[in-house]
């Protein structure tokens, strides 16, 4: 757990970047923090391993005060990703990741046997270990930003908008290594975004800031999504906050039926049933079936752009299960939002 106490940041030159910060970040859980440049969130994790100093207020990670811990120690504890990677240009890859390692007198041998072991692990092939920075995309140094940071499996992890400068298509897929890993490792994590789907995503909390450094709301994103704290927030979710909300809930409850037979309309599958298209006469419409851990934001979608509105269901082999209707789908949505709202 990390927990803020009442702390307070005055830069010298009298700006207040943090204003009465008393906030819990649990133990394993995805803190995400977010707001408009400018109102804190930086400079909020940088206090955490000591980068900045509070001005007043007490900051303690699994219990201990970060103020009664050697500054260089407590950050090599502490991992910390930033946006541009912060790869040193002259080290190879290897070398880059083996930094806090080393540093923490493993020997170069353990060391690069773990770097090797952690560029697996966040999806690189073992030839980019004798790589130099500049020879990888901006995606695949930010994976090994990330895992420079695991290195010595601390267990607090920081990340300052460490998919800020990707296209969103690598951005979604480090998203989603990130939610497979942390499923593994389990870490502390603290992270900094601009993007309020990103926070959505991947925050199993969400801290929402205002300028000036004010922590305005701190919940779960189905709360947040479902019971804004005021207008700021409300309006910092933006006009889809409850398309977002959809997105947070799966289609495994939602009945199916069979497929209907006979319409104008019917669903062509291939021999082994797995759907190909809908077909009307000579006319065919693309399917694009759906899991049970598809959302329900997915399953609105699909049964908007479905000429039936039906979404066709299948299983992990992509066989046909049953169809699904857009009533069953709304109804369900109106569901999942009354059960957050009495929550
Ligand atoms: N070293 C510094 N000296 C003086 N003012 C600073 C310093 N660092 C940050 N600030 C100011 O403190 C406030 C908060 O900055 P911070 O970087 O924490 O915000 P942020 O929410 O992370 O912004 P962004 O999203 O743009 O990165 C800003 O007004 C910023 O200009």
């Amino acid at each position: 757990m990390i927990q803020f106490d009442a702390v307070h940041k005055r830069f010298a030159n009298g700006t207040t970047a943090v204003h009465d910060l008393t906030l819990r970040m649990p133990e394993g859980g995805v803190t995400v923090l977010v707001g408009s440049s400018g109102c804190g969130k930086t400079t909020t994790l940088r206090m955490i391993n000591r980068m900045v100093e509070p001005t007043s207020g007490t900051i303690r990670v699994g219990g201990k005060d970060v103020q009664q811990q050697d500054a260089a120690e407590l950050r090599r504890s502490i991992g910390y990703v930033i946006q541009q990677s912060g790869l040193f240009p002259h080290r190879t890859v290897l070398d880059n990741i083996a930094t806090v390692p080393l540093l923490l007198g493993w020997g170069r041998r353990k060391a690069r046997a773990k770097a090797a072991e952690l560029l697996q692990t966040v999806g690189l092939p073992a030839e980019t270990g004798r790589r130099y920075p500049h020879q990888l995309s901006g995606g695949q140094q930010q994976r090994v930003g990330v895992a420079r940071a695991l290195a010595a499996d601390p267990p607090v992890l920081l990340m300052d908008e460490p998919f800020g400068a990707v296209d969103p298509v690598v951005r979604n897929q480090l998203q989603q290594e990130l939610l497979r890993l942390q499923k593994e490792l389990n870490k502390t994590i603290v992270f900094v975004t601009h993007d309020i789907d990103e926070a959505v995503r991947l925050g199993d909390r969400i801290a929402i800031f205002r300028t000036g450094g004010h922590l305005v709301q701190c919940a779960p994103p189905a709360e947040i999504l479902a019971r804004p704290a005021d207008d700021f927030v409300a309006d910092f979710l933006g006009a889809e906050r409850g398309l977002k909300l959809l997105s947070l809930r799966t289609l495994a409850a939602v009945p199916q039926g069979p497929a209907p037979e006979g319409g104008v309309w019917t669903l062509a599958l291939d021999e082994a049933r797995r759907p190909l298209h809908w077909a009307a006469d000579d006319t065919t419409i693309p399917v694009r079936p759906l899991k049970d851990g598809d959302s329900l934001l997915s399953a609105l979608n699909e049964s908007v752009a479905s000429p039936t509105g039906l979404v066709a269901r299948v299983d992990a082999d992509g066989v046909l299960t049953g169809v699904t209707s857009r009533d069953d789908i709304h109804e369900h949505a109106n569901r999942a939002q009354g059960e957050v709202l009495a929550a």
